[in-house]
């Protein structure tokens, strides 16, 4: 198990986020996770990367508790893309792609060829590389977040948070983008959780849903039991219709335009 997370709580001030959570994450899987505004899933994914601390419960990573690791250490291990990233700094592209390779450089030394190889596959990848010389303050929502999205990549971390990564991208780049991490998922075992809010997106691609309301874990497993028209009414409120698409053989769920109760 990589990750095992015991009756985490969590609060912003009083205002208590994550209730008595746990959860069992293991390497060569594609977990989504799923639920409305608000209900704590980003914090969950903070909490996840050692960002928060959680006032009640116990995390650890592959056996030893989170807080137990050094934040370099941690950045060998974990990647995140977040959902919001502010860059005020006029930093190129390839500056930015290129600091996701300092937890695996030496201080002070100059970028390796590995560092330099490993940066222009992803960059070519994510179709990057066109603009590498660009800076981030100049470029449009979809392109900073390929840049961002390179970043966690060229970390080559066996753990990859996404929050909501995808979601200023057009569907060519986020096709290519979800296959691409769906492929590390397969062929290095990477273990990949993923804030998704769209829920055929999610179905096509997560191995296992996280669903959750209101700070809690409504439902957890593979997808194929944990998206049923009961447990989106329940957890979002609309009334759907679950099928297989007959030409990815995956779920899909069409939503019904009246908000259920
Ligand atoms: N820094 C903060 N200080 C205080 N409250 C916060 C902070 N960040 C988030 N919250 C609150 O915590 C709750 C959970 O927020 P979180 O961002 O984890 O939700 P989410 O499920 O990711 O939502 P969304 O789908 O809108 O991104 C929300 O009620 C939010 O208002």
């Amino acid at each position: 198990m990589a990750f095992q997370a015991d009756g985490i709580s969590f609060a912003y001030g009083d205002r208590p986020v994550l209730k008595s959570l746990s959860l069992d994450l293991e390497p060569g899987c594609f977990y989504g996770v799923l639920g409305p505004n608000g209900c704590g899933k980003s914090t969950l994914i903070d909490i996840l990367m050692g960002l928060h601390k959680p006032q009640a419960g116990r995390i650890r990573y592959k056996g030893r508790d989170l807080s137990a690791y050094r934040k370099r250490e941690l950045a060998r291990e974990l990647a995140l893309v977040p959902q919001n990233f502010y860059i005020n700094f006029p930093f190129t592209a390839l500056d930015v792609v290129m600091m996701g390779r300092y937890p695996h450089m030496p201080r002070f030394a100059p970028p390796s060829v590995r560092d330099l190889s490993v940066v222009t596959e992803i960059m070519e990848r994510t179709d990057t590389l066109p603009f590498r010389h660009r800076y981030m303050t100049e470029m449009s929502g979809g392109e900073r977040q390929r840049v961002i999205f390179a970043r966690a990549l060229v970390q080559e971390t066996p753990v990859l948070m996404l929050d909501e990564a995808t979601s200023n991208l057009d569907i060519r780049h986020t096709l290519t983008l979800m296959d691409l991490v769906a492929d590390e998922v397969r062929h290095r075992r990477k273990l990949v959780v993923a804030v998704i809010q769209d829920i055929n997106l999610a179905a096509g691609y997560c191995d296992r849903l996280i669903l959750m309301k209101d700070g809690r874990i409504v439902d957890f497993g593979n997808t194929e039991t944990v998206l049923t028209r009961e447990n989106i009414q329940q957890v979002f409120g609309v009334w759907s219709h679950i099928h297989e698409d007959p030409y990815t053989r995956k779920l899909r769920v069409s939503f019904e335009r009246k908000a259920a109760p």
